[in-house]
């Protein structure tokens, strides 16, 4: 088995803002035992900068990808590498001129990618995604806008988990090895499928993108105790 995990919503309880998460007791020890008992076949591929999961879940630098497959990294510790480039100052500068008119809505750029949460704004939803779509009109070649849980964020085209889990798994310790992606939103899609085509697993955690009747776990203390067990059975092997 190789282990691909998302963060948010699957590791992490959602929370009201970004910067709000916390990491539950354990957990970063969990995944060090998994990582050891797989042969450092363990990645953590995110919408997240990598910079941001490092500080997360210290103290290993995991190998993954960030900003849903437009940054990564190849080994534990190595550097991060950029696949995409930055968005456009003059779009960044434009999305966050608009922000006073959509008050309660975060923002959250992210160097190739930026992220606009209304959590905080439910009701500013259609209004968002309106203005995001004519903002990034000038640069349909190369930017989507991908829906999420409570956000949408505006990423580099052609990137995504998939095409990160695919690039993974090319290289050791992942190579041979049967997929297993664990996510809970739309953004990990692309990584199933890419998981399922290898042999693998796509699972879904239940939240705001997939209903209770179509998921393979309730919540990240799902996700928790079947990670408990994983750690378990890898370490007696
Ligand atoms: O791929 P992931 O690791 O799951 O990252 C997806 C996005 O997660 C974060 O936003 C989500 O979590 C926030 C904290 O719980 C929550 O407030 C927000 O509503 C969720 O959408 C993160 O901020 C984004 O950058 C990630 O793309």
């Amino acid at each position: 088995m190789a282990l691909f995990l998302d963060c948010d919503g699957t590791l992490l309880d959602i929370a009201p803002t970004p910067n709000a998460v916390r990491v539950p007791n354990g957990l970063v020890e969990l995944l060090k035992r998994i990582d050891d008992g797989l042969g450092g076949a363990l990645a953590i591929l995110t919408g997240r900068q990598l910079l941001e999961i490092d500080a997360l879940l210290a103290s290993t630098e995991w190998i993954g990808a960030g900003v849903h497959g437009s940054e990564m990294r190849h080994r534990v510790g190595g550097d991060i590498l950029q696949i995409a480039d930055g968005l456009p100052p003059a779009l960044v500068e434009s999305v966050v001129r608009r922000m006073p008119a959509l008050p309660g809505v975060v923002v959250e750029p992210k160097g190739s990618g930026l992220a606009l949460h209304y959590r905080q704004a439910p009701h500013l939803k259609s209004a968002l995604e309106g203005e995001l779509r004519a903002l990034i009109a000038p640069y349909a070649d190369s930017l989507v806008l991908c829906p999420g849980r409570k956000l949408f964020e505006v990423v580099p085209a052609g990137h995504s988990k998939g095409t990160a889990l695919l690039a993974l798994a090319q290289q050791p310790p992942f190579a041979g090895r049967r997929p297993i992606m664990i996510g809970d939103d739309i953004g990990d899609l692309p990584a199933f499928t890419a998981a399922r085509h290898l042999g693998g697993y796509g699972f879904r955690v239940a939240g705001e993108a997939f209903g209770y009747d179509e998921v393979d776990f309730s919540g990240p203390t799902d996700v928790y105790a079947w990670l408990a067990a994983l750690a378990d059975a890898v370490s007696e092997q």
